[in-house]
This record gives C-alpha cells, structure tokens and sequence, in this order.
C-alpha cells in the first residue's frame, strides 16, 4: 500500500489526498451516502435535513410532488448546485463536496437528463464511439483505429441497450425511446458506477416503456442506478426500493407496497396524483 492509500484509507481528512481517478470504496459501506444536506435558495429550503443511502449495485427510484427536490438533490451528488452545509459521500473515499462537476463525471457519476441529447446526425455507433473518448483514458487511443477491445466495449454497449441492428443508422431517424436508450448507452462506454437517470420514460409508448424496465433492471447489480420518475406504473415495475421526498427530506422510504400504503405518502403524493 503506497503512503497515499494508507493516509486516504486512515481518515477521511486526508480527502484532499485522494486522487480524482482513485477507485470508489465502498468495502464497509454505501457507494452514495447524504447526510444532513441542506441548500436554500433565496432562503426557501429546497433541501432540508437530507438523509440518504444508496448500496453498491442497488436499483432505487426516488418519486415526490414537484418541487420536493428531486432534482436539487441530483444537482448535488454531480456538483452542479453546492448545498450549504451537509456530507455527501462518493464511496468512503470521495468527498464530492470537494469536487467539481467534470471531476464528479469522472470518478464514475453519470447522469441521464430527461431530454435526449443525442448527436443526430452521427449514426448509433459513432454516437458511442464518441462517448468513450469523454473518457479521458482512452482518448489517445481513439485518434487512431479502435482497438479489439474497444470495439466489442461497443458492441457490448450496443446490445445491452438493444441497437444492434440499429448501430450504422444516423440517430437522428431513431424514436424518442430508442434515442434514450442511446444517451444511456453513450454513458455506460464510461463505465460509470452510479447512474443518475431523470423521468426516463416520459414521452414513451407502453413498449418502450417496458424496455426501458428492462433495460434499467439489467444495469443494476452491474452499477448502482438512481431513477427519478412521476410515472407510477413504471415505478412499480421496476422499482425494489423507494425513497419518497417531500419538501427536501425524505417523507417514507421502503418497497413500493410499503411506501404506496403510507398514509403521509398518500396525503401529500399519491393521493393527488389519483385525482389528476
Ligand atoms: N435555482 C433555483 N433558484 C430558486 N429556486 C429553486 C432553484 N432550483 C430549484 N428551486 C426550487 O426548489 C424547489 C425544489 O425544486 P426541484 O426542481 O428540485 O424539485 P423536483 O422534485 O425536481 O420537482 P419536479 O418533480 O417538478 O421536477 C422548488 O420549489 C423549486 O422552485
């Protein structure tokens, strides 16, 4: 073990010595992890009190009014938006308050925006190409001809999403949801950790959606997946653990059964929704 490792490995002080590209420990404990978060804006409390813990390879859907901070807190974890006071953890070793937004992408945070933001007018494959030489480490590489190895990164990419025989098409031609199943793609060539998605099926047909279900399911285990949806069919389909939030702190956590039997779910989310 270099002196480095030691030091970062003794106490969490010694953060600053931990290198960006430094591989996320998550040997005792979550791979994401909240605690006490806070952030107003212009002295309304967006965030209050926040508390959050997501496992390793865990699948788990975040639903809530709108406004609750669903997408304040995903601000936070890829350091879009600095909270004022609280802990957020990358692992045990990475502090991501320390951290700014490329440096947060690199450790291995993606995030999945509603839109899809696709290049058109390349096709599937060179959209994925493309994707990997974001990824600082294979960058030299790329100005020559792919790898072995890289090619069937991409072929692996291509099939977990379902493009294969759609991988010479311009992206452009390709449907909403094909177009999100890309944009998923383009951040798994980097190989993430933790994926950050937002209202992934919004706009879809059912089939799509049910793709999308699979899809999602297929990449726990693999990396941790954080999904934040209003659709509640769709949550109850793929979603094991639900954390609710509601006015920036977490108002229920637990299966969907559980959390959708919840009287104070009910109250301030479900119910409402029901009547929409
Ligand atoms: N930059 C900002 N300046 C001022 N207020 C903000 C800012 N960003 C968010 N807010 C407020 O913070 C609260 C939480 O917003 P946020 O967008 O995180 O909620 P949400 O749960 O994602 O909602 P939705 O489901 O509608 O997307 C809202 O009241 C919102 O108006």
């Amino acid at each position: 073990m270099s002196l480095l490792d030691a030091l970062a490995d003794r106490d969490r002080v010694f953060d600053f010595l931990v290198p960006a590209s430094s591989p996320v420990d998550v040997r005792h404990g979550p791979i994401l992890y909240l605690e006490d978060v806070n952030v107003s804006f212009d002295g309304f409390k967006a965030i209050n009190n926040l508390n959050l813990t997501i496992n390793d390879g865990e699948l788990r859907c975040i639903i809530g009014p709108n406004g609750a901070g669903k997408t304040t807190m995903m601000d936070i974890i890829t350091g879009k938006t600095r909270p004022d006071s609280g802990q957020v953890w990358f692992g045990s070793r990475h502090n991501l308050l320390t951290k700014n937004e490329p440096e947060i992408a690199s450790l291995g945070i993606g995030r999945k925006f509603q839109k899809p933001t696709v290049f058109e007018a390349l096709s599937v494959f060179d959209n994925l190409e493309l994707a990997m030489a974001a990824d600082k480490r294979v960058l030299p590489t790329l100005t020559a001809r792919l790898s072995g190895e890289q090619r069937s990164r991409i072929d692996e990419v291509l099939e977990t999403i379902g493009l294969e025989s759609l991988c010479g098409r311009q992206a452009g031609i390709l449907s909403h949801g094909q177009k999100q199943w890309l944009e998923i793609g383009m951040l798994l060539m980097q190989r993430p950790r933790l994926l950050l998605v937002d209202e992934p099926v919004a706009g879809m047909t059912e089939q799509e959606m049910e793709r999308t279900a699979e899809l999602l399911t297929s990449l726990a285990g693999k990396q941790s997946v954080v999904v934040v949806e209003h659709d509640m069919g769709f949550v109850r389909s793929i979603a094991r653990q639900v954390t609710v939030l509601h006015q920036g702190s977490v108002l229920a956590e637990g299966t969907m059964d559980q959390v959708s039997n919840d009287p104070k779910v009910i109250e301030v989310y479900l119910g409402a929704e029901e009547e929409a």
